[in-house]
């Protein structure tokens, strides 16, 4: 009530300072009025008195109604009439509202800015200034695992001789295993190996034992170029550590994306495990899956608890695993001492049914509390044929036995990632439950660690040489048959974006090859014989290519992306990008196929000139643009292939016309 008192009280107030100056107003105007005699007017003094509401400002109204009435001759006995208001009186009332507002508001706005007693010290504030912009390298260290911050950086120069003997010298390799490694010519061990041989097989017998469920092994990540020897590095420490196996079980899975992969590792894991009794399997789809099944597991009929198994090593491709983990009875990843994922970056892409999340549920042993709930538990039928890992032994249907409160059993399977572009998506590497993860940077020590992993600047091998060559669209195949012929090409890989222009480039080499052939005398050139290797391929009739290719029997495969990764040819003396590769993963990937194990080795990208800024600018990005040169074709070095080009060119326009 006391504010509503307080606003009317405000109201008159300036309801007081209006009339008081409409009165002031006033005083002139009558005069002027009674002179002129204009009754129109004066009915616009009375209006004006209308403008204040009858019961407030009747006295005040009253001296002009007064006189309006003596001036026109009325009984001043009468009261003066109420009238209707007339649209202006309205009008008026709207603009006196608006008036009373106003100074009201100023009324507020002069009491805020009335001074006020300064205080005794004034706080003293800094300017408002924008932060500096955080870096791109600390932004890229944003969020990181730490122990992916705390990497361990391994010089690519480093290399290890492998002593003949007893004494290891550090190799932490059994007598036996270096036996093997000298029988297939190698001598020495690579960077990345010096440094996994001996975090992988300690001398403590306990870290290499085949179960360590009360102390589980730490995980391991490894980013390291190309050809620099990753497979090696996890090949012979399964081969040392399973070796000590009395009963086989599945104690290695090793998870590649392609098929051409699988069956390259298991030759290498044929080659050296040679004599050490160790079942290798692959799954792959390649074969029926019953014949897979069988070559699995060892017993179909029953649910044991423990699986069953007639392989030591499983290399297999996520699908054909993900079909067997659900659909082959006994099929069991309990007893896993290593999980290796090879290419881990691509086959973490992979969201293949969700294979990931679900192998690891399978390595990992299900809640205590969950099993010991389960009926089986109360109706015991011993003895049973079974083994289960020591950290799956609650889930038999045996009492529990209680031990030291404390006592907790994990998995003792070990995860080790592979790739010469490895992940730094924190989400990705979250998803692979890591523990405590060790992390193997091979690089040189003049870069900058894991920032470079971080950032995507990969490292390449030392002793491979790039280009480009910027040139027009059409130009691209009569520059690529020049550089074949001018550097005396017998052993390339070449990759197309596309099957089809793959089909097209195959076709119109051969009928230049024929041309240029025909051309020269008789046994003069040697022809290049060029083959198409893609994924529509049948899975023999990619082999018979590989196997050719090898042989060098064909000179240049031409290939699509699918064999860009990991696949290990030894005499790839050149790598040419037909096309540009999408990003700097697949151009590690592709230029890698060359220059592997310390060989030298050339790799030559077509840069069409539209595409030019595009390919310098993934090269910037990776710091790599310094070390791809431009390499210059002129006019004058193509005009004596152009002949037996165009020859060429019109045979394949008849070809495709037919
Ligand atoms: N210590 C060694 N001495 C000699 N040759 C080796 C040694 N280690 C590996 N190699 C050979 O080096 C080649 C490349 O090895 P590997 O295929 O393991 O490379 P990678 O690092 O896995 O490459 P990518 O990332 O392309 O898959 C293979 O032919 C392999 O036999």
């Amino acid at each position: 009530m006391a504010t509503a008192a307080e606003k009317s009280k405000e109201k008159t107030k300036a309801k007081q300072r209006y009339l008081r100056r409409k009165k002031e107003r006033r005083k002139h105007r009558p005069k002027t009025l009674a002179a002129s005699g204009d009754v129109t007017e004066s009915n616009d003094a009375s209006d004006e008195g209308g403008e204040a509401s009858p019961s407030q400002d009747e006295d005040l109204e009253k001296p002009a109604v007064q006189q309006v009435v003596i001036e026109t001759g009325e009984d001043t006995t009468k009261r003066p009439k109420k009238r209707k208001k007339t649209a202006n009186e309205e009008l008026e009332d709207v603009e006196m509202v608006a008036v009373e507002n106003i100074s009201r508001q100023l009324d507020e706005s002069t009491k805020l800015l009335e001074p006020h007693p300064p205080p005794d010290a004034l706080p003293s504030f800094p300017l408002p200034a924008l932060p500096d912009a955080p870096s791109k390298s600390a932004l890229a260290l944003q969020g990181l695992d730490k122990a992916l911050v705390d990497a361990e950086i391994v010089d690519p120069t480093i290399v290890l001789p492998i002593p003949d003997g007893e004494d290891d010298d550090g190799t932490m390799l059994s007598e036996r295993t270096r036996k093997r490694l000298k029988d297939v010519g190698i001598t020495e061990l690579f960077a990345v190996q010096t440094r996994l041989l001996p975090f992988l097989l300690p001398r403590d017998p306990f870290q290499k034992a085949l179960y360590q469920p009360y102390d589980p092994p730490r995980d391991v990540c490894v980013s390291a170029p190309t050809g620099s020897g990753k497979t090696l590095a996890y090949v012979l420490p399964i081969i040392e550590i399973l070796s000590s196996r009395i009963v086989t079980r599945l104690r290695a899975l090793i998870v590649l994306p392609t098929r051409d992969l699988v069956t390259q590792v298991r030759e290498t894991f044929e080659a050296l495990g040679k004599g050490r009794g160790l079942q290798i399997g692959t799954a792959t789809g390649q074969q029926s899956f019953a014949h897979e099944q069988s070559q699995l597991v060892a017993d179909k009929s029953s649910q044991l608890k423990g699986g069953s198994s007639r392989i030591d090593v499983l290399i297999c491709t996520p699908g054909r695993l993900m079909d067997h983990l659900h659909g082959t009875p006994n099929f069991s990843l309990q007893h896993l001492r290593f999980l290796v994922i090879d290419e881990a970056d691509r086959l973490l892409a992979q969201s293949f049914q969700d294979w990931l999340a679900q192998v690891l549920a399978a390595t990992r042993p299900p809640p205590r509390a969950l099993s010991e709930q389960t009926s089986e538990h109360k109706n015991l039928s011993l003895p049973i044929a079974d083994a289960v890992a020591p950290a799956f032994l609650h889930t038999l249907p045996y009492p529990v036995v209680p031990t030291f409160p404390t006592e907790s059993r994990d998995s003792s399977c070990q995860k080790l990632l592979f790739s010469a572009t490895l992940t730094r998506d924190p989400g990705k590497i979250a998803s692979l439950e890591l523990r405590n993860p060790k992390y193997f940077v091979v690089q040189e020590s003049k870069k900058e660690g894991v920032l470079d992993v971080v950032m995507e600047r990969f490292s390449m091998p030392s002793t491979l040489t790039e280009r480009m060559i910027v040139c027009e669209s059409s130009q691209k195949p009569l520059i690529f048959f020049h550089l074949v012929h001018a550097h005396n090409v017998t052993n390339a890989l070449l990759f197309t974006k596309s099957a089809e222009s793959t089909t097209r480039l195959v076709r119109l080499f051969d009928f230049f090859e024929k041309a240029r052939a025909q051309h020269a005398m008789a046994g003069a050139v040697q022809e290049i014989v060029v083959r198409a290797y893609s994924s529509d391929l049948p899975a023999n009739e990619r082999k018979a290519i590989l196997e050719k290719f090898k042989a060098q029997e064909i000179q240049i495969l031409v290939c699509s992306d699918l064999i860009s990764r990991g696949i290990d040819i030894s005499h790839v003396s050149h790598v040419v990008s037909y096309d540009v590769p999408v990003d700097m993963r697949k151009y590690v990937h592709r230029v890698g196929r060359t220059a592997r194990a310390g060989r030298a080795g050339d790799a030559w990208t077509l840069v069409e000139e539209q595409e030019a800024r595009y390919f310098k600018g993934i090269l910037r990005e990776a710091d790599h643009l310094d070390k791809v040169k431009r390499l210059r074709v002129g006019e004058k070095e193509l005009a004596p292939l152009i002949p037996d080009y165009e020859t060429a060119l019109g045979q394949l326009k008849e070809a495709y016309a037919r």
